[in-house]
């Protein structure tokens, strides 16, 4: 039994561990341009768009890039991102990623994805697991990424439930402060001290237990 109706997953960080690639990828670009770069930082960006990640990088120096030269950059951090996931398999699915999104189905809620990763479809294709959702919302359905809750109402209503009666599923400060400002239930994947704003904080999907939220 669940209070809830559907159940919404972020993905980079949930369900599979992408959320490294994306910072391995930031640094190389970080570093290449010799801007300070670490896993401190790097949450802040955990949960942001691509764009919105590179400006705060750039933020850290001095010079300023033109809109072109970011295009440009970000297209390089992709890049690196794409080789780091290549060889991608459903064995890179984080413990009690898929028995989660089972029980959730078992117990008839619906399920959504919302990423604001334009890879999210990729990703989701490597590890098999595209056909366990009913909707994906990724970048190409948004026009404000996390923290405006945007992506996670438009998940809420392509699956006709009331964001009420949605629990959402985030690693990022950013995704949990979009669950909340969505007016959903937040479950945090990660640490309280971190996710400061969640309504339960688990460390990992392997004790995700839907009866309990
Ligand atoms: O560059 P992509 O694949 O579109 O991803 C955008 C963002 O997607 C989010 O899911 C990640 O948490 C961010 O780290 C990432 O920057």
């Amino acid at each position: 039994m669940s209070r809830f109706k559907a159940v919404i997953f972020d993905l980079d960080g949930v369900l599979t561990d992408t959320a490294h690639y994306h910072y391995l990828a930031w640094k190389r670009l970080a570093e290449s341009l010799q801007l300070p770069f670490d896993q401190a930082y790097n949450e802040q960006l955990k949960g942001i768009d691509r764009m919105g990640s590179l400006e705060l990088i750039l933020a850290q120096g001095r010079r300023s890039y033109t809109a072109q030269e970011k295009l440009a950059l970000a297209e390089q951090k992709n890049q690196h991102y794409q080789t780091l996931i290549a060889d991608m398999t459903p064995a890179d699915l984080l413990p009690g990623a898929v028995a989660a999104l089972q029980r959730v189905r078992a117990a008839g809620l619906g399920i959504a994805l919302a990423s604001v990763s334009k890879n999210a479809a990729t990703v989701l294709e490597r590890l098999g697991i595209t056909g366990h959702f009913d909707y994906v919302v990724d970048a190409a359905a948004i026009a404000r990424g996390k923290p405006d809750p945007e992506i996670f109402l438009t998940a809420a209503q392509a699956l006709g439930v009331a964001p009420a009666d949605c629990l959402g599923v985030e690693d990022a400060v950013a995704g949990v402060a979009a669950i909340k400002a969505a007016g959903m239930t937040a479950l945090g994947i990660g640490h309280p001290f971190v996710l400061t704003r969640a309504d339960v904080v688990i460390t990992s999907l392997a004790d995700f237990n839907l009866a309990a939220y």
